[in-house]
């Protein structure tokens, strides 16, 4: 499927998931509106605007893409009212739910609410999405081409998980480079120099990224696989998953909540 493409908004999210789309061969024809201009590494066949106004007048997207801040989106969603009814709108924003977006574009405009993850740039990311009653097979179908050249994707049927999908694998990247972050400050701690701890603790979340992505077994057996009885995994284990506020489970389970909370503060 190859289609007419309009990105609002080419930053981090939306330049990653245009450059999936190229990839993929998902875009016939492709206009950029962002404000900033021609962003850095763009193909030469895309053409950049810097405001709604600027888009050809013949140019028929089949899908608008709206990739700009949640707090932008007030600015900008007017000027693309006129492709509702022909157009599906496919949202990345956070927080903002597909009956926002129904008020400003009118109630017949198909919408496919999303949330990607930055490990879209290397096409390994996930979506969660969910359309609205106007989203037809057709459009379904180029949500889903758009969505899976950048990695993975999951339909929900209801749209409130989609906060708590944002504050996990929208998110939760961060939480991951944060470990990363966390692990070299643990072995400085522990006597090593900087950089080389720093290179241990990506290559090590990065190899078991890589082995949780290959392997048949649960996170959980892949954790009993690095544990000897009474090693050393064993006593490091032992901090991180203590009862109580401090054990990693509670605290992520608290972060997640702040982030699904945050969401839906944004809805606006
Ligand atoms: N960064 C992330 O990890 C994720 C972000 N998102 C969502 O993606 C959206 C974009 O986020 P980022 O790419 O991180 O932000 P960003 O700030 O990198 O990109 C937003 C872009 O929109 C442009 N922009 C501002 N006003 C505009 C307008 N009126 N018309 C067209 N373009 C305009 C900005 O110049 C900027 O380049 C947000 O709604 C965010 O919630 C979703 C999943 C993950
Ligand atoms: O921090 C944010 O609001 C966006 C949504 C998910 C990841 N980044």
């Amino acid at each position: 499927m190859s289609a007419n493409l309009l990105l609002v908004g080419c930053g981090k999210m939306g330049g990653a998931m245009l450059a999936g789309w190229k990839a993929a061969g998902a875009a016939a024809a492709m206009v950029v509106v962002e404000p900033h201009g021609q962003p850095r590494g763009l193909p030469a066949d895309v053409q950049v605007v810097t405001d709604a106004a600027a888009i050809p007048a013949g140019f028929r997207p089949d899908a608008v893409i709206l990739a700009v801040k949640p707090q932008m989106m007030d600015q900008a969603l007017p000027a693309y009212a006129r492709y509702a009814g022909s157009a599906l709108f496919l949202s990345i924003a956070a927080g903002k739910p597909i009956e926002y977006f129904e008020r400003h574009l009118g109630p017949e405009a198909a919408i496919v609410r999303a949330m990607p993850n930055t490990p879209a740039a290397v096409g390994r990311g996930i979506s969660a999405a969910v359309p609205n009653a106007r989203v037809g097979e057709d459009q379904r179908q180029l949500a889903r081409t758009l969505l899976s050249a950048v990695g993975e994707v999951a339909w929900v049927d209801d749209e409130a998980q989609i906060d708590a999908v944002t504050a996990l694998s929208g998110s939760g990247p961060a939480y991951v480079f944060l470990l990363v972050e966390a692990m070299a400050r643990g072995g400085v701690a522990a006597g090593l120099p900087a950089d080389l701890a720093m290179q241990l603790a990506r290559a090590t979340v990065a190899g078991s990224g890589e082995l949780l992505r290959q392997s048949h077994e649960s996170a959980e057996q892949l954790r009993r696989n690095v544990t000897s009885p009474k090693g050393t995994t064993e006593a490091a284990l032992d901090v991180l998953m203590q009862e109580g506020p401090g054990g990693l489970h509670n605290l992520l389970t608290r972060a997640i909540a702040a982030g699904t909370a945050r969401s839906r503060e944004l809805a606006g």
